[in-house]
């Protein structure tokens, strides 16, 4: 539904000699930033798709790229069939009503009432008042604010304003939705709640959904897979219960790590080494899912192997239908029995990072 192939953006940034003595500016070239290099992405139909990143990495202008509020400097955008980068500006004005847009910060019209902000695109398309009526209130419905159609942005909360921001970018029948950063201004619960609406959304009409966001929780709950953006370049992309279960890159894993807490303790990880010694153990991140998460693998590791175990954190999480289990420990034995123990849980579907290596006490 969605293809970006080879796609850059360098901003020239204008102005930057302006402010230099005339005689330097000949010598002094114009600076430039490219926000995106080479990106390749591809977004099936019905899909949920993320976008993870940290600030000033390229998200916005990745997601802004899709319906061309930004033109990429090189490479094709492709939209349910259409080549972006190809149409008039006319054309765009008729493909953007196939693409609607969620913002951080609502972008609601404070004079007009829910019914009229969600009515405006559907007015600007040149509908009559009777169709704009049916198809506004459907949509009212869905996003749960039958109740609010007289009431103006300023008398809303904000869940409530990001449900007519919603309800507006579904008025004209998109058959893609993109969330800039659609959660980040909300608290906990709201976000949640605005979350599950998306997921409706996708399930009941069918809707592509591109997002980005910084919060892993969005990513955890809703998205079908991710990619990982960093420094203009998508670095990564996954499953997300593949991203969870072992992210590939060390940006991945600290993305994981931060929103897990899963940490080995601070006065461990001063003493581990990432050479293993006649005298160490090492400490493993343990990832798992599906029929492992049931099954007791640490005793039968103990007697199978002949290695004690020693936890120091673990976790469940649920990843959508998905259960996971992560945990952090120390494998106490000789070198041939932890050796025997990691290819013992890698035989079970485990997935095995060893974190480095402690010297034994004993
Ligand atoms: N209009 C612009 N002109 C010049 N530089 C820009 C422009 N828009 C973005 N940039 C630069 O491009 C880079 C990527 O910015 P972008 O806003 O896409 O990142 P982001 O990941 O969305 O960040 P954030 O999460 O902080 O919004 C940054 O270095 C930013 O300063």
């Amino acid at each position: 539904m969605i293809t970006l192939r080879n796609v850059s953006k360098t901003y020239h940034l204008r102005g930057s000699r302006t402010r230099l003595p005339f005689a330097s500016r000949r010598d002094t070239p114009p600076r430039t930033i490219e926000a995106l290099r080479n990106v390749d992405l591809h977004v099936p139909q019905g899909s949920i798709h993320g976008v993870i990143g940290l600030s000033g990495a390229g998200k916005s202008t990745l997601i802004r790229c899709v319906n061309l509020l930004e033109r990429p400097s090189c490479g094709s955008v492709v939209v349910d069939g259409q080549e972006m980068t190809d149409l008039t500006a006319a054309q765009l004005n008729q493909a953007r009503h196939r693409i609607g847009m969620i913002f951080q910060h609502f972008n609601l019209l404070t004079t007009r009432n829910v019914f009229d902000n969600v009515a405006l695109p559907l007015e600007l398309m040149g509908l009559k008042r009777a169709a704009i009526r049916k198809r506004v209130l459907p949509l009212l419905e869905l996003t749960g604010l039958s109740d609010k159609a007289r009431q103006y942005p300023a008398q809303l909360s904000g869940g409530q304003k990001q449900r007519v921001a919603i309800a507006r970018a579904l008025a004209s029948e998109p058959r893609v939705l993109l969330c800039d950063e659609a959660t980040s201004a909300l608290d906990p619960q709201t976000t949640g709640s605005i979350l599950t609406l998306l997921r409706d959304i996708n399930q009941t009409l069918g809707l592509t959904i591109l997002l980005i966001t910084h919060e892993m929780e969005v990513v955890k709950s809703i998205c079908h897979r991710v990619s990982l953006i960093s420094d203009g370049e998508l670095v990564e992309e996954a499953d997300v219960g593949d991203f969870f279960t072992a992210p590939r890159t060390r940006l991945g894993r600290e993305f994981l790590n931060d929103f897990l807490q899963l940490e080995p303790p601070k006065a461990l990880v001063e003493r581990l080494e990432e050479i293993p010694g006649e005298r160490t153990h090492p400490v493993v991140r343990l990832a798992f899912s599906g029929d492992a998460v049931s099954t007791p693998l640490i005793s039968r590791l103990a007697r199978e192997c002949g290695v004690d175990v020693s936890i120091l954190q673990a976790k469940v999480e649920s990843i959508q239908e998905r259960t996971l289990g992560l945990m952090i420990a120390e494998l106490l034995g000789s070198p041939e029995q932890t050796r025997r123990a990691i290819d013992y849980l890698e035989s079970h579907d485990l997935h095995v990072e060893v974190l480095g290596h402690v010297q034994r006490n004993d």
